[in-house]
């Protein structure tokens, strides 16, 4: 797994087109969203990580909540980016990694928004600039 972390005074989508056949289904309100002092994680789900989902969804958490607080970012933004690796996981298993990756976060109280998975999206972000402000992360499972 390829994660690009990025703490931002906001950072904003609105889907438009279908860049898969089967998309994730959404309602209305998650075609477009925002969040305000965001901690903005773009995934690519990896190949590899098809061997182990589970560990990677608690190393990706570990990572995440990490940096959360090294930046005191006030909520988190997981973003499906299928632009950080040419490994790919399937979308099947990618959109259960990434679900995982919001659940946990939230049950451990923070306040977290996934933005929708198969479609191709228009965003706006502003990066703080701050050393921490730009960082990525590479998860592998165990062999
Ligand atoms: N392994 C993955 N990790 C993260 N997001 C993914 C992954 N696979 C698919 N997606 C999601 O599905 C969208 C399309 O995936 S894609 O690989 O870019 N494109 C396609 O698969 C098709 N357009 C054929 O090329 C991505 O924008 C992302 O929202």
């Amino acid at each position: 797994m390829r994660m690009l972390l990025i703490h931002s005074d906001y950072l904003e989508y609105e889907v438009k087109d279908k860049a898969l056949k089967n998309p994730e289904p959404i309602s209305d309100e998650r075609k477009k969203d925002r969040l305000d002092e965001v901690l903005a994680v773009f995934i690519s789900v990896e190949k590899v990580d098809e061997s182990n989902p589970e560990e990677v969804v608690e190393k990706a958490v570990a990572e995440i909540e990490d940096v959360v607080k090294q930046v005191k970012a006030e909520r988190v933004f997981v973003y499906p980016f299928a632009h950080l690796s040419s490994e790919l996981a399937s979308p099947s298993v990618a959109l259960e990694i990434l679900q995982k990756i919001e659940e946990k976060l939230k049950e451990k109280g923070y306040e977290v928004k996934r933005a929708p998975f198969g479609y191709y999206k228009a965003f706006k972000l502003s990066c703080k600039g701050h050393p921490l402000a730009e960082l990525s992360r590479t998860i592998v499972p165990e062999e």
